[in-house]
């Protein structure tokens, strides 16, 4: 957290940016891009702003509570949450003209009550609090705990361009630290302050920020070079790039997606990353999916879900989404695994992974999949648990084609 207050100007970033995040529905990273776009702010201020306002949305609910304001109200009392979060992390109050005041006496009671209130303290929404308990039973109190604090910094190392020892010495001589990351070959954690987009060595593409966790789930799918291997849910690429890496730019990467402006911004990244053998295609019906019948020998379907077990990254969502949405989830995962795993060879893998911990979009879904799905079996599955792995929420489960 932060050794100083925050200075008048950056409070005030601060609470523009919460405003837009919660008056607007504006997704978080927008909202720092808007503020932050021809400001000129010196790296380590940029970070201290994303600090606490990623601080305020991983526990809204329990500053609101201290503060005595409504999240809607924060155009007109975001001075006062503001006030509120640096008495709470012991720090002097910022400097803000027209703030304001913090009735201690009142901030005193309200804390001593919500010491005692687990759910609040932990900035958990009563809805995720109930369908969190509902899925994951005792193990969810640690999960909620884990999922407030504040995330690490990771990096992958594109391997098509350094090794991970290269990456350290060459960001070192550029001022960033790092270390390997234990058990994720790919894997490096970012340990000072540093604007990572402004190194020569992320221009030259030899690294995409990407969580450890989420490095995991390339790595299973275990793609080797000469293969042919469908992406079909890539997004913006963070993965396929990852695949591509593996196999050392030899062989087919498809990367499929459902909205052309991701693919367009995986085209671009995969230029900088020297991902040569990756083709995008934009699927537009079933056609583009049954043209593909038995093609992939590798298959990732990293489907669209709840996002709930990157919580500590996109604290946003919690204060957007409703529990309503789960279903309709549910219902188009389920459908991607039946119809795009015809893509997959016989003998082939897919990969069926989601950024959920919830198991109704993970093993429930495998084994609904496996039930009415004979020509496939289940090699083994892994939940990445935030709570024990200190990476993002991930679960993976490797699935044979064992005939047509
Ligand atoms: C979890 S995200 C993928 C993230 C991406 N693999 C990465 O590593 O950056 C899920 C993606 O599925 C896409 N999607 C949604 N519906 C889809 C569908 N019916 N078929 C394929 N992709 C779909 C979304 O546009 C989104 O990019």
């Amino acid at each position: 957290m932060l050794n100083s207050p925050l200075s008048a100007s950056s409070t005030e970033l601060v609470i523009s940016v919460l405003s837009l995040v919660l008056s607007q529905g504006k997704p978080l990273d927008r909202a720092y891009s808007q503020h932050f776009s021809g400001l000129q702010l010196v790296p380590a201020e940029q970070a201290r702003i994303t600090i606490v306002a990623g601080d305020i949305l991983r526990r809204l609910n329990l500053y609101c509570y201290l503060a005595d304001i409504k999240p809607e109200e924060m155009e007109r009392f975001g001075s006062k949450l503001l006030n509120v979060w640096h008495l709470f992390h012991g720090l002097d109050l910022p400097k803000m003209q027209y703030a304001l005041p913090v009735d201690r006496e009142d901030y005193a009671s309200r804390l001593a009550i919500a010491q005692n209130q687990p759910v609040l303290w932990d900035g958990c929404p009563q809805w995720l609090d109930e369908l969190g308990q509902a899925q994951l039973g005792d193990n969810w109190v640690q999960e909620r705990a884990a999922l407030n604090q504040a995330p690490k910094r990771y990096l992958r190392v594109n391997e098509l361009k350094c090794s991970r020892e290269q990456l350290v010495e060459k960001l070192a001589g550029e001022y960033v630290l790092t270390q390997a990351v234990e058990g994720v070959s790919t894997a490096l954690e970012v340990l000072s302050d540093s604007a990572l987009f402004r190194t020569e060595s992320f221009k030259a593409g030899w690294f995409e920020q990407q969580d450890a966790g989420s490095q995991l789930v390339a790595a299973a799918l275990d793609a080797k070079p000469g293969m042919r291997v469908i992406d079909a849910c890539a997004g913006a690429g963070g993965k396929t790039l990852h695949i591509a890496a593996q196999m050392q730019g030899k062989g087919r990467l498809l990367a499929m997606d459902v909205e052309q402006w991701k693919l367009d911004k995986l085209k671009e990244r995969g230029r900088r990353a020297h991902a040569h053998n990756v083709e995008t295609r934009l699927i537009v019906g079933s056609k583009t999916i049954k043209r593909l019948k038995l093609s992939a020998d590798r298959l990732l379907l990293d489907v669209p879900c709840s996002g709930l077990g990157v919580l500590k990254r996109n604290p946003d969502a919690k204060w957007r989404d409703t529990p309503e949405r789960l279903p309709v989830l549910m219902e188009l995962q389920q459908h991607i695994l039946q119809s795009y795993s015809r893509m997959l060879k016989v003998g082939g893998i897919l990969v069926y992974a989601t950024c959920s911990i919830l198991p109704d979009e993970n093993r429930n879904q495998v084994d609904a999949f496996l039930g009415a799905n004979p020509n496939f079996r289940l090699l083994d599955d892994e939940s990445i648990s935030p709570a024990a792995s200190g990476f993002d929420g991930f679960y993976l489960a490797r699935i044979e084609r064992i005939a047509e």
